[in-house]
């Protein structure tokens, strides 16, 4: 039976069912349908947490706490079939939904610990007999918009934080992916949330985003997806004079230099340029190497590419899914062709393929010969393709990886201690790897990046808190 998720507004579930979600690795699989709210419901939803506010704001930490942990040991003990949901609808690999839903439950895990956590500041006034107590205060009702390619994680960091500090949230998920994000919403709804504190509202981003965006009431509006879409966010949310953060996309830079140890190199390109079918903010989709070991890799690199699985994502032998769905495959085959117009050499892959079912399949894409100036190098694809920049030694590497209008991640493979610590201090990066994929990062420090990639303070980890509270700062005469 196909199920039908309905969405959450002051506690009741309403909607009727008119939209329907398809799995990316077979056309004919209908995941479920859903309501597709509309900007009166996302009015609703802004009002039903306004009054929700007070209240929770002001609950015991130990009410938190409890919902936060119940989440997270139920989200632990349905990790396969919660993760086997996310890799249907999605289209990551089975190994990575469910490796995506353990990552939630750590995730409402450490805010629920948080909670308890939570301190402020005691200090002496400049003037005799006051005294000054700088405390943090939640900051009232929480947008959260967020993109399809983490349909738990991504909702998870933003929702954990949200509750854990005293918000209440208005949560719109990508359209693509209503199955991961009622869940959430499902299983923190029955943990014994009061009414109101989260609302669910699935629909459009031209419709219910826009409503958010529009809305005076909502006090702040954390957001992940595209630059275009996080620009709309900003200029709304200073005409409305509210709170805002975005996490946007990446052109992150892997610099592979001559003394790298080859097999780690190919290792981490291969995984952050292609797992999760290349669909990261964090993917390495600018391979930077010097001459001296460049032929090497990108021969070891086409060795690998052969070897990897690309299918359904619910094999267990697959190790790239398919693409999240046509109009992301258009663009990614649009910037193939924008590659071998520009010049660089397509080395390996690039085309689609064919599969017992009908999904959208396309063999991950390895460019040589590209230069920085490139669009496929300043533009983000989102898909399994990686270009090879070639360079002549390390300072041209770190001048190309820094050379981008973004700077979420980069990473280096080198065995010199001088050049990794002088990368680790020059990358124009939110987040460094030495020797490691850019993408793929702990649940427990802070996320977020630079220049394009990011704006307003990090997600994840105590981080968090600048976001998802305001400091108030209170002075006392005591005599
Ligand atoms: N940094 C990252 O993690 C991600 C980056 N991207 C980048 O964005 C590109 C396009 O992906 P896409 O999913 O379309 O990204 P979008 O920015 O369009 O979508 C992200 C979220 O914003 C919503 N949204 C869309 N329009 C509005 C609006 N006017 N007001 C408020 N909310 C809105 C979307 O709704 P709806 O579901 O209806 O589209 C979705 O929930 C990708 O190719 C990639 O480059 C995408 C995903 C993640
Ligand atoms: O690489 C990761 O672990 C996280 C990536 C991410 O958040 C994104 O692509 O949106």
């Amino acid at each position: 039976m196909i199920p039908f998720r309905k969405n959450l507004i002051d506690g009741e579930w309403v909607g009727d069912a008119d939209s329907r979600n398809i799995n990316p690795s077979n056309l004919d699989d209908v995941v479920g349908e859903y309501a597709s709210g509309d900007a009166e419901q996302a009015r609703q939803a802004i009002a039903a947490a306004k009054a929700a506010f007070p209240a929770w704001s002001r609950s015991g930490l130990l009410a938190r706490h409890a919902v936060l942990r119940k989440a997270s040991d139920e989200i632990t003990a349905r990790k396969d079939e919660i993760g086997r949901a996310l890799a249907r609808e999605e289209g990551k690999t089975l190994v990575e939904g469910i490796g995506e839903t353990v990552r939630a439950a750590q995730i409402f895990d450490f805010f629920a610990g948080e909670t308890l956590r939570l301190s402020g500041q005691l200090v002496p006034s400049v003037r005799p007999g006051v005294g000054v107590e700088i405390t943090r205060e939640a900051v009232g009702v929480v947008g959260i918009i967020t993109p399809w390619n983490f349909p738990i994680a991504i909702p998870a960091w933003k929702i954990a934080p949200a509750l854990a500090y005293g918000n209440t949230i208005v949560f719109k998920p990508a359209e693509l992916v209503p199955e991961s994000a009622w869940t959430i919403v499902d299983i923190l709804h029955r943990a014994g949330l009061p009414k109101g504190v989260l609302n669910l509202v699935m629909g459009k981003g031209s419709v219910v985003g826009q409503a958010m965006l529009d809305s005076p009431d909502l006090n702040a509006i954390t957001f992940t997806g595209s630059v275009g879409t996080g620009k709309r966010v900003a200029a709304a949310s200073v005409e409305h004079m509210r709170k805002y953060q975005l996490e946007m996309g990446g052109k992150n830079p892997l610099v592979v230099l001559d003394d790298a140890d080859l097999a780690i190199a190919v290792d981490c390109a291969i995984n952050g340029a292609y797992f999760s079918t290349g669909q990261r903010c964090t993917a390495s989709s600018r391979l930077v190497v010097t001459d001296g070991i460049h032929d090497r890799f990108v021969d070891a690199m086409k060795d690998r590419l052969a070897k990897l699985v690309v299918g359904d994502a619910l094999d267990a032998k697959t190790q790239i899914g398919p693409v999240v769905d046509q109009s992301q495959l258009k663009q990614d085959e649009d910037y193939i062709a924008i590659g071998r117009q520009e010049g660089a050499d397509l080395a390996f892959g690039g085309e689609r393929l064919d599969r017992e079912t009908r999904g959208f399949y396309l063999q991950p894409a390895l460019f040589t010969q590209a230069t920085n100036a490139m669009r496929i190098s300043r533009e983000e694809i989102f898909g399994p393709v990686a270009n090879v920049i070639r360079v002549k030694d390390y300072d041209e590497a770190l001048a190309v990886a820094n050379d981008t209008p973004f700077g979420l991640t980069s990473g280096i493979c080198t065995s010199s201690l001088k050049h990794a610590t002088h990368f680790k201090r020059n990358s124009e990066a939110g987040m460094v790897m030495v020797n490691l994929p850019t993408a793929g990062v702990d649940f427990h420090v802070p996320f977020g990046g630079r220049k394009g990639s990011s704006y307003g303070p990090r997600e994840q980890g105590r981080y968090a808190a600048e976001f998802y509270t305001t400091v108030k700062t209170a002075y006392t005469f005591a005599g």
